[in-house]
């Protein structure tokens, strides 16, 4: 079992800084209201730990992340880099409160003020995931027997968009990504793989959210739809979203990273017996 040491000195893409408190929705901030630092962090990661203890094997515990910290900010792509295995997807669990985490802080900017995701209760995590949060994965869960449109449209219903209104929207982002009309009335559970994530990407995009989750959303694209999802990134960074994601294509992750977080400098160290 390895365990962690104490973490002076890490390195971390940006310098740390503690945002000052507030109550203002993230989108009615100005720019940039923290001096030279640029916009004030949608999101504030720092002194993460997370090791995972496995109860099927014995109690074995697997130490995968430690003091990590980092920063998001509005407007910005921020990329987890590192190699297979590193803790990239754990990040974006702990993030969206899939995952506990056993130190450190997890400070969302919300339009109620701040939430740290880190000691949250389920209410106010899923308050974050309803006004503040999504998040995009490369696979698509959804009920079954629901068209796509209305798998599309439903955040938008769900918060509180007219049924018709957010049927246009997701009719308009089905066709950026490329899923010709025919199958918009059909569940999706028997589209292709890439026609099952792009019905993801569009439900996950759609919304507007101060920050998102991007778990390899151009995994298993072709090179058409992987620019329309560049494309809708950059969109969203023009409107001011933060966005934290992995992506392992290395062409996509340059056309969209503004800054890379390496995940390996925040691997737990075995203490070396003195
Ligand atoms: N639920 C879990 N239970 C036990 N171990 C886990 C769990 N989730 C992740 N791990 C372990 O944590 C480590 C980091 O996994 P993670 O999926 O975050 O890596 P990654 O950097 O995203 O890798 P990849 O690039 O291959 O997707 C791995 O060693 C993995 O086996």
């Amino acid at each position: 079992m390895s365990s962690t040491r104490p973490t002076a000195n890490r390195p971390t893409s940006t310098p740390a800084t503690a945002p000052p408190a507030h109550a203002l929705p993230a989108h009615a901030l100005p720019a940039h209201d923290n001096g030279s630092r640029g916009p004030v962090p949608i999101l504030t990661v720092s002194g993460l730990g997370k090791t995972f203890t496995m109860h099927l094997q014995g109690g074995q515990r697997l130490a995968v992340l430690d003091a990590l910290r980092f920063e998001v900010r509005p407007g910005e792509c921020v990329v987890l880099g590192g190699s297979s295995g590193a803790g990239k997807s754990t990040i974006l669990k702990l993030v969206y409160g899939n995952y506990g985490t056993d130190e450190g802080h997890i400070v969302l900017r919300s339009a109620t003020g701040e939430v740290d995701l880190a000691t949250a209760d389920a209410r106010a995590v899923l308050a974050a995931r309803r006004d503040t949060m999504g998040y995009v994965s490369q696979f698509l869960r959804c009920v079954p027997r629901v068209a796509a449109l209305q798998v599309v449209a439903e955040p938008l219903v769900e918060r509180g968009v007219p049924q018709g209104q957010a049927e246009e929207r997701a009719a308009d982002m089905l066709t950026r990504l490329s899923i010709p009309e025919r199958l918009w009335s059909l569940p999706p559970a028997t589209f292709s793989g890439g026609e099952q994530q792009r019905v993801n990407i569009a439900r996950g995009f759609l919304p507007r959210l101060p920050l998102l989750l991007l778990d390899e959303p151009t995994a298993s694209l072709d090179t058409r739809n992987r620019d329309a999802v560049v494309e809708l990134i950059r969109e969203k960074r023009a409107e001011g979203v933060g966005m934290l994601g992995i992506f392992h294509d290395v062409d996509v992750r340059d056309r969209v990273a503004d800054r890379t977080v390496d995940v390996e400098a925040f691997s737990p160290r075995p203490v070396v017996a003195a």
